[in-house]
């Protein structure tokens, strides 16, 4: 099973907004970067809008495509489209009852993410 998925790195003041995957989820009680799956036929970039307005309450309105990893985690393999999200519309919470932090770029390495995130950790850590 092969999914797209697009995810927002959501940041300001050199902090980032990071969400809590819920247990009964994917690789959950993992932190992540929020976002999901994408339609059918949707690009990245309307799934990222679509989903950081679910999730966050948000309405992004400044964002680039940082990387693209593909990941294989034996059940699933997933196409992973992060975006940065630098400008944005309200103030992001967790609107599904998922727990949220904004927390300093220098220590994302306290927190731990699924492993096809591990090399975006690293890039922003030594951006
Ligand atoms: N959102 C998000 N998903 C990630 C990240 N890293 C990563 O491996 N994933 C994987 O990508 C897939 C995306 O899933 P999702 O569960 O957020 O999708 P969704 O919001 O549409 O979920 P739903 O099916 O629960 O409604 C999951 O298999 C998840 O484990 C990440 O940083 N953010
Ligand atoms: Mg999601």
């Amino acid at each position: 099973m092969l999914v797209k998925v697009a995810a927002g790195i959501i940041l300001r003041d050199n902090k980032v907004f990071i969400a809590l995957r819920k247990s009964n989820q994917h690789q959950g009680g993992l932190w992540e970067f929020p976002g999901g799956k994408c339609e059918s036929s949707e690009p990245a970039s309307i799934a990222l809008f679509r989903e950081l307005k679910e999730e966050c309450g948000i309405s992004v309105t400044d964002c680039a495509l940082f990387e693209k990893i593909s990941h294989d985690y034996g059940d699933k393999q997933v196409e992973l489209f992060f975006y940065k999200v630098t400008g944005f519309d309200g103030d992001p919470v967790g609107k599904e009852g998922q727990e949220v932090r904004w927390v300093a770029i220098g220590d994302l390495l306290s927190y731990e993410f699924p492993e096809a995130n591990m090399s975006i950790v690293t890039a922003l850590m030594n951006a």
